[in-house]
């Protein structure tokens, strides 16, 4: 094969070029044959390669004093590039650590939510709770900053065979493993259509050479007989697993009937992870989703980053910008040549600020989605010892949504269930209630998954809800990208730049804040090169 350019790796290294950075040196030429793949002409499609850091150079050193607003990702990241190119910048954040959203909790961790309840984590050693991100996709430029960071990761499993799935609604009263609710749904589904592909239903779509190919493709995709009925099999799984000598193992036995598989509703889970942003292999940080701003922190340095310094006023004077902020007792005022401000949209419209009424709309454009996860301690791993789950996610109907096993600590001694991360109404019926009553509500719900264990074995517990932590007020917000407003924030007002995930098309994900970051960091240097 002829060596053929990346697309997007390229066209970003042009775009920076033209705008007098450079792209880094390295791999920007590939292959698909060196991606030992072998492409048919028609199949020829550009491989996708993500900027990475080391591609994300700015030419030339800055000068100028920049305040950050906010060090969450895309504070520290913006932070952590305009530092590289030689600019002093100073972070404001009004929590009293790094990471926003990026929040990890453990053994001694304490917060007090906006109503007043205060939690204080009695995690055991080694046990954490991703509370806010916990998996990575490979495309993601996170991963990137983590190998540039050398923030060590390991697999997230995202998606496992042996994992569950519970409709209560429609009637199930024990969970299906993963396993025999896609050999079912593919099974019929595959019958049905290599029935009617056979039948002659489908010969105006078909040519006789598709409907070959295609009742080919269904027999195996399906597992169906040579009368290309479903009729289960050991895809399905096992009571007893195969073994020694003469035992061929207990199958699960025959599948429910076919209006009994679909009125059960369990396909509904399985797009999930064919979603390109949600598809294995997925990613973690060991030791914690933390580890990312920590090294961010460290590589900014923590002397240029306040803690406790709430912003309360932003004031473009003209000729520079002077940000008043809280820190203890004392208020005071710091003066930058630029400001970057990356609070979440709803909190930045609530600040004073001379720097428009359209801005303060088009801040106020952007919905707000709540969230919540509870983190269950167990003082032994169940999961993996009686169910052999080993990570990977239970689906359900119930408003704990999904069951998170973990994906770390295996074998081990204790560990950590996420025992709801839900969104949206849920998510606000469990976070209106204290601590206790969400760790109640969770366990009644868990139990009917896995038994009594589920509560009798509980260790302790920490719950986050997103819509009432303090200087988040949610866990992600929903950008009118056509608006106006959205338009205007992309736009510097005056010397003041925004970034933040809910600036970019990928809400929601790390990856949103750091692109978004980068593109502010991009257009600040270009400025103050040519002022
Ligand atoms: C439940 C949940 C699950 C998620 N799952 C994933 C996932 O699996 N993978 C993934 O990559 N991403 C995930 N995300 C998204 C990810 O957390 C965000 O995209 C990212 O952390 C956003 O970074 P940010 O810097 O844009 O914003 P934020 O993290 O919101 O940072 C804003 C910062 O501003 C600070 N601030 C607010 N008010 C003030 C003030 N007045 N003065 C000073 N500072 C202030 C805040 O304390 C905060 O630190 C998830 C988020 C949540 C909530
Ligand atoms: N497009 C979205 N907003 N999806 C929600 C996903 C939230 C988060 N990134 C997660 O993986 O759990």
């Amino acid at each position: 094969m002829t060596q053929q350019p990346i697309s997007p790796a390229v066209s970003r290294r042009g775009f920076l070029r033209a705008v007098g950075l450079s792209g880094g040196a390295g791999a920007m030429f590939a292959t698909m044959g060196a991606l030992g793949l072998a492409p048919t002409a028609a199949a020829a499609a550009p491989a996708y390669r993500a900027p990475t850091p080391a591609d994300f150079h700015l030419t030339g050193r800055g000068r100028a004093s920049v305040v950050i607003l906010g060090g969450g990702i895309a504070g520290l990241a913006t932070a952590y590039e305009l530092g590289k190119a030689g600019y002093d910048c100073t972070v404001l954040e009004a929590r009293d650590i790094v990471g926003g959203r990026n929040f990890t909790v453990r053994g001694g961790t304490t917060q007090t939510d906006l109503d007043g309840n205060t939690q204080k984590s009695r995690f055991g050693e080694g046990v954490y709770l991703n509370a806010g991100p916990g998996r990575l996709a490979q495309w993601m430029v996170t991963l990137d900053y983590c190998r540039e960071l050398g923030v060590p990761i390991e697999v997230f499993t995202n998606a496992n065979a042996d994992a569950l799935i519970f409709n209560e609604s429609a009637g199930m009263t024990a969970p299906v493993r993963y396993r025999a609710a896609k050999a079912d749904v593919f099974g019929y589904v595959s019958e049905l259509l290599a029935k009617a592909t056979n039948q002659g239903a489908l010969d105006a779509a078909l040519t006789a050479a598709d409907k070959d190919r295609l009742t080919t493709f269904l027999r195996s995709f399906g597992s169906l007989g040579s009368t290309l009925g479903y009729t289960g099999g050991s895809r399905r799984g096992f009571a007893s697993y195969p073994g020694a000598g003469t035992d061929e193992g207990t199958p699960l036995g025959a599948p429910p009937a076919l209006s009994d598989v679909f009125a059960s509703n369990v396909g509904r889970y399985f797009s999930f992870e064919l979603g390109y942003d949600q598809a294995m292999l997925m990613f973690q940080p060991v030791g914690g989703m933390d580890q990312i701003p920590k090294a961010l922190a460290k590589a900014v340095g923590h002397h240029r980053i306040k803690v406790g310094a709430e912003v309360t006023d932003v004031t473009d004077t003209g000729s520079g910008v002077a940000v008043t902020y809280r820190q203890g007792k004392a208020t005071r005022v710091l003066r930058a040549d630029y400001c970057v401000a990356t609070l979440p949209p709803h909190l930045m419209a609530r600040i004073p600020h001379n720097l428009g009424t359209p801005v303060t709309a088009a801040l106020s454009e952007f919905g707000v989605t709540a969230a919540g996860k509870i983190g269950l301690e167990y003082q032994r791993r169940w999961w993996e010892e009686d169910d052999r789950i080993y990570g990977g996610i239970t689906e359900t109907d119930l408003d704990l949504q999904h069951i998170w096993y973990p994906s770390y600590g295996f074998h081990g001694r204790r560990g950590l269930v996420v025992g709801y991360y839900n969104t949206g109404a849920a998510a606000r019926t469990y976070s209106a209630l204290p601590h206790a009553e969400r760790e109640a509500r969770a366990l009644a719900q868990g139990v009917k998954i896995h038994g009594e264990k589920y509560r009798s074995e509980l260790v302790s517990s920490w719950s986050q809800a997103w819509d009432r932590t303090r200087y988040l007020e949610g866990a992600w917000t929903s950008p009118r990208y056509t608006s106006p407003g959205y338009q205007l924030l992309l736009q510097p007002a005056g010397r003041v730049y925004f970034a933040g995930d809910w600036l970019s098309h990928e809400v929601a994900w790390q990856h949103g804040a750091f692109v978004s970051a980068r593109s502010v960091v991009t257009a600040l240097h270009q400025r103050v090169l040519t002022a």
